[in-house]
């Protein structure tokens, strides 16, 4: 059955996005953090502090796994480090899974972060002058990864609902 995978760095709107494309296209969506959330019973702050971060990309590499091996039609929001870990960029090629990039500027992902960080275990301890270092130096390492995708959607300077119908042009 077919995943609509949504990935790219923190704040691309992959959550939000995942959601509101499930209104649109009753496909039913899953966050993969969330997934985690559940599984553990423990936020993502506690994994990382009480487990630390291999242990959470071990847990998202198999709820990954998981959720690509459901029978199910499902839209999948997946974590920002996702595809970077465990070869999960390898299982965005399947053949029944269509991945898109939501690709962001550094700009756009500092201003939805700045205010938004608290449960980010990664950027939560930053100053914003770290944090915008940090984006811009995280961002460049991982886009090997988010450029594996097999489409893009720029999301700067786009609502919420322009973007969802540039997900649906793509994939139509
Ligand atoms: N055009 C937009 N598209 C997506 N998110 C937006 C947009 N404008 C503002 N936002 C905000 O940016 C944040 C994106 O966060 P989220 O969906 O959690 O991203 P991710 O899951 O990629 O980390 C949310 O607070 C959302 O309300
Ligand atoms: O980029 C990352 O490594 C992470 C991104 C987060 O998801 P969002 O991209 O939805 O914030 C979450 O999985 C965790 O805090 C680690
Ligand atoms: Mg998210």
């Amino acid at each position: 059955m077919r995943k609509i995978v949504l990935l790219g760095y923190m704040g691309c709107g992959k959550s939000t996005i995942a959601q509101n494309l499930s209104k649109i296209t009753k496909i039913p969506f899953l966050d993969l953090d969330e997934c985690i959330e559940k599984r553990a019973n423990l936020s993502i702050n506690e994994i990382f502090s009480q487990h630390g971060e291999v242990y959470f990309r071990k847990l998202e590499h198999e709820m990954f796994v998981e959720l690509l091996n459901s029978p199910e039609n499902i839209i999948i929001g997946l974590g920002g480090g996702t595809p970077c870990y465990a070869n999960n960029h390898e299982l965005l090629k399947g053949d029944n899974v269509a991945s898109v990039y939501l690709k962001a500027s550094i700009d756009t992902l500092y201003n939805r972060l700045v205010y938004n960080k608290s449960k980010r275990p990664l950027i939560a301890h930053m100053n914003e002058e770290e944090m915008k270092e940090f984006i811009a130096k995280h961002l460049f390492d991982r886009s090997y990864y988010y450029n594996q995708a097999q489409h893009k959607v720029v999301v700067d300077d786009r609502s919420v609902e322009e973007t969802v119908q540039d997900i649906l042009e793509i994939l139509a």
